[in-house]
């Protein structure tokens, strides 16, 4: 409950980085969901938004928000997002709900990207709270996982039901726990180069400019 109340906290401070009558990205889970929920009430503001996520994309045509696909624009002034984790660099791990890719064609395009968190997300080592998800074309996911095992991961294919998670586009996802994230660019790079690869939901060639964090009674602002 408390955390719940502290992320519409942060969704509802979030709002005011909104730019009037201009594009936006938006991303994907709970927290992204109350920041929705805000944007109601400024619809008539938002030329358009586009969404890195079906899940996304539904409840901000509910709250009558115009969705846009990207190719309709060039870029995106501003991207929000939450994150799996961030560290003192705006470096971040995302993909807990399974959007990665999408988040990072969305923040790849974006001028500047906002990510809003609580407090917990905030981490000094990458990995120590959430695996790593890597989203795999399926039948690359044994090869994929092989290799990170000789990364020194622990590969586990995500289920849902008993049966792999199947994202958006119609992939699945491996998280990886173990690895140890000491040159987040590097890392980034060496896993997107595994044949088969998707994306790694290693945000860290394109990170978070600034992070909203959600304390108990306030937000901090962090730039990077
Ligand atoms: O990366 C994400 C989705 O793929 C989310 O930003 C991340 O999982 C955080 O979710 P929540 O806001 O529910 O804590």
């Amino acid at each position: 409950m408390e955390t719940e109340k502290i992320k519409k906290m942060i969704a509802n401070y979030a709002i005011n980085y909104i730019l009037n009558n201009d594009y936006i990205g938006i991303g994907s889970g709970s927290t992204i969901n109350f920041l929705i929920d805000e944007l109601k009430k400024i619809s008539y503001s938002i030329k358009g938004a586009v969404a890195s996520s079906r899940a996304t994309a539904k409840k901000l045509y509910k709250n009558g928000i115009n969705v846009i696909e990207l190719n309709q624009v060039y870029h995106l002034p501003l991207y929000i997002d939450s994150a799996d984790e961030i560290n003192e660099n705006g470096i971040m791990i995302k993909g807990g709900k399974g959007a990665l890719t999408r988040e990072k064609i969305i923040a790849s395009v974006s001028e500047k990207i906002i990510c809003i968190a609580e407090e917990s997300k905030l981490v000094k080592y990458l990995g120590n709270t959430c695996p790593l998800p890597i989203e795999v074309i399926p039948m690359a996911s044994s090869s994929i996982s092989r290799k990170l095992i000789k990364l020194g991961g622990n590969p586990n294919l995500r289920l849902k039901n008993g049966k792999p998670f199947i994202t958006d586009n119609f992939c699945f996802i491996v998280d990886v726990t173990g690895l140890k994230i000491i040159n987040p660019i590097y890392l980034e790079k060496t896993i997107n180069q595994i044949p088969g690869v998707v994306t790694v939901g290693l945000f860290a060639i394109r990170k978070a400019d600034i992070c909203l964090l959600g304390l108990r009674n306030n937000v901090k602002k962090l730039l990077f």
